[in-house]
């Protein structure tokens, strides 16, 4: 199951930076293996913001969630997702 996911980041102003580096060093680390197991298929910086456009290639809505939740920048991150299913005219047949 294919999820698109928009991921805007707010870290408090008042965040200690070492805090925030650790924050973001353990995101990469954990953003990373998600990649490498084809979970977290795309992560594309939107321009100009503190934020991703994400696809996220998962079994289960739970598995989303369980992963989402688990995010180090989780409590500080604006999520929105949206289900996506195969086009008629795409010409990917991996997409699913
Ligand atoms: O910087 C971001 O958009 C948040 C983030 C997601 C994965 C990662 O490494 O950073």
């Amino acid at each position: 199951m294919l999820f698109h996911v928009k991921m805007t980041v707010q870290l408090p102003l008042d965040m200690d930076p070492e805090t925030a580096a650790r924050l973001k060093a353990d995101e990469k680390a954990l953003a990373q293996r998600l990649q490498q197991q084809g979970k977290w298929r795309h992560l594309w910086r939107i321009a100009g913001l503190y934020a991703n456009y994400s696809v996220f290639d998962v079994d289960s809505v739970q598995e989303l969630h369980d992963l989402l939740m688990q995010l180090p920048l989780y409590p500080y991150m604006a999520i929105e997702v949206a289900a996506m299913c195969r086009h008629p005219s795409s010409i990917h047949e991996d997409d699913r």
